[in-house]
């Protein structure tokens, strides 16, 4: 469905991405991840030929971004991060324009996306709150019920029972069978929706996988409880166990890799508790590239 290849973005001589290759299939969800001025919002923007890349290419259903612009615009749904339209106009007014654009005949489900984030659609796009204009955003994003949706920090203003509403809607758009790529700082919202992960730091794309692998591939936090006490060092000196705290009875540590020593290990005692959770996807991601999303 989306093909970069090498995409490139440069603004003079100042960085905005470099060589940003990366495949997205149909049906997937798919999300940028990323620290603030990291490269998503350009990317986005390159892949969809609203910016001329300064190398490499961008392919959306099998067409060019730039060349076949008009054609891939008519089949997406876009979210620009800074969605702001002519402040006079209402939403509903938006609609209309965007639905002569597209070459429909009515609003399509308008209305009922309006109803479900509860957008305002009859007040000028100028009086409404940042939150609020981002409803709209939504609904002109998706009204005409795209085969792509495009949505730069999406959630940006919601209040939490719109980001829950908006969890939802993705969701419901993924059994449809509908791919939407989305870029967002919160990772426990990426976690919940996204099948698909790319991790962009100052321009590149440090890591792709699939939200599953990451969190699955990563440590898990390993809690004893034991009968006695125990020497931690036995514990400690385990091949692929990191941060560990013990209180004699009580052991916690982090495990990397399988657990087959540590369960070996505590066979060696009389385990009153086991526990193991995995991390959440911002806990791997802060511990793996150890910097602010
Ligand atoms: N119009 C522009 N002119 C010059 N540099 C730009 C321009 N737009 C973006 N940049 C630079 O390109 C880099 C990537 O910015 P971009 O907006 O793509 O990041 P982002 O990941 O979307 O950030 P945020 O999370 O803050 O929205 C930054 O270093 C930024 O300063």
């Amino acid at each position: 469905m989306i093909e970069l290849d090498r995409l490139t973005k440069r603004y003079g001589d100042a960085r905005g991405i470099e060589d940003v290759s990366l495949r997205i299939g149909a049906g997937e969800v798919f999300g940028f991840l990323g620290p603030n001025g990291a490269g998503k919002t350009t990317t986005i923007r390159t892949m969809l030929g609203l910016l001329r890349a300064t190398r490499g290419h961008a392919r959306v259903f099998g067409l060019d971004s730039r060349t076949d612009a008009r054609a891939v615009h008519a089949r997406l749904g876009n979210l620009p991060g800074d969605f702001a339209y002519e402040p006079r106009l209402t939403g509903r007014e938006l609609l209309r324009y965007l639905a002569d654009l597209r070459g429909l005949r009515d609003l399509g489900r308008a209305e009922e996306l309006a109803a479900r984030f509860q957008a305002e659609l009859d007040r000028p796009l100028g009086q409404l709150s940042r939150g609020n204009r981002q409803k709209v955003g939504l609904v002109q994003a998706a009204f005409h019920d795209p085969e792509l949706l495009v949505l730069d920090e999406p959630t940006s203003g919601l209040d939490p029972l719109m980001q829950e509403a908006f969890l939802q809607f993705v969701a419901d758009e993924r059994e449809r069978g509908r791919t939407v790529l989305l870029s967002s700082h919160d990772l426990d919202e990426v976690e919940r929706v996204c099948d698909r992960v790319a991790i962009i730091r100052e321009g590149r794309l440090i890591a792709v996988e699939d939200v599953a692998g990451i969190i699955g591939r990563a440590y898990r936090h390993v809690t004893l409880e034991l009968a006695e006490r125990v020497d931690p060092d036995e514990f400690r000196r385990l091949p692929g166990v990191i941060d560990l705290v013990s209180d004699g009875r009580r052991v916690t540590f982090k495990a990397t890799g399988d657990l087959d020593a540590v369960i070996k290990a505590a066979a060696r005692h009389t385990v009153v508790d086991l526990e193991l959770v995995h991390p959440t996807l911002e806990e791997v991601f802060l511990t793996y590239y150890g910097g602010t999303t």
